[in-house]
């Protein structure tokens, strides 16, 4: 199996990215896994609650559980992957069967901070945007796609999604083999990293 990791702050473009790499390839050799699905299990919280919490501090994600699905897609086992959802801020309780692929890409704005995630990918990338153009256009997924208002995305991004990007997610950076710049569509990269996984292929 060969498994890549894509980091990169938000609004940088790594969903978008993995969607251009992933469209032309065999949908039976190619896996995707999302960070976002292991934020931790917040069902026990109220909604007032869950909004304190800090969604950018790797604490937030449930690691461990990321880490041991890894393991066990590398045994070729099916994992129950959890389902995460954004409007609720919290994990759902269905699960979605995931089978283990060839190729298993990994993407999430902290998947390069921890060490043990990271030591299992084979190839790391990071995706960068300026940070005006990611706050942009976090603005218009956020209002668009996850049910918040501009004064919820802005002081979310003030507090938390700021601070944290310099603290954890931009020191990442150092760990990549390849940094795509995605302040523009970057059909180029997607056809590099694409080519890296046909010969695996
Ligand atoms: N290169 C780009 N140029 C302009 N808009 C982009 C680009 N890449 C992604 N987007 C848009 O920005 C938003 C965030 O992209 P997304 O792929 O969800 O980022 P991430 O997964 O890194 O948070 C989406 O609405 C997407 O359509
Ligand atoms: O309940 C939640 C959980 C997370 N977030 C924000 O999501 C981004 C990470 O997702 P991207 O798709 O990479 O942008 C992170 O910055 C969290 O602040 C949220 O808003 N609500």
């Amino acid at each position: 199996m060969l498994i890549l990791g894509i980091a990169g702050g938000t609004g940088c473009g790594k969903t978008t990215v993995v969607n251009q790499i992933v469209e032309q390839l065999p949908e039976n050799e190619v896996g995707v896994i999302s960070q976002d699905s292991y934020y931790n299990d917040l069902s026990h919280l109220s909604r007032e609650d869950r909004a304190k919490i800090n969604f950018d501090h790797p604490n937030s994600i449930d690691f461990d559980l990321m880490i041991s699905h890894m393991e066990e897609l590398r045994r070729g086992e099916t994992i129950q992957t959890p389902i995460y959802s954004f409007v609720e801020e919290t994990r759902m309780e269905e699960t979605v069967p995931t089978e283990p692929k060839k190729v298993m890409i990994v993407e999430g704005i902290l998947v390069l901070t921890n060490p043990k995630l990271r030591d299992m990918f084979d190839i790391k990338i990071f995706v960068h945007a300026d940070s005006d153009e990611r706050l942009i256009r976090r603005l218009q997924r956020d209002i668009r796609e996850r049910g918040h208002d501009l004064e919820k995305v802005l002081t979310r991004y003030q507090t938390a999604v700021k601070p944290m990007h310099e603290q954890f997610i931009e020191p990442s950076k150092e760990f990549a083999d390849i940094i795509i710049p995605n302040n523009h569509y970057n059909t180029v990269a997607v056809d590099i990293v694409r080519t890296i996984i046909n010969n695996k292929l």
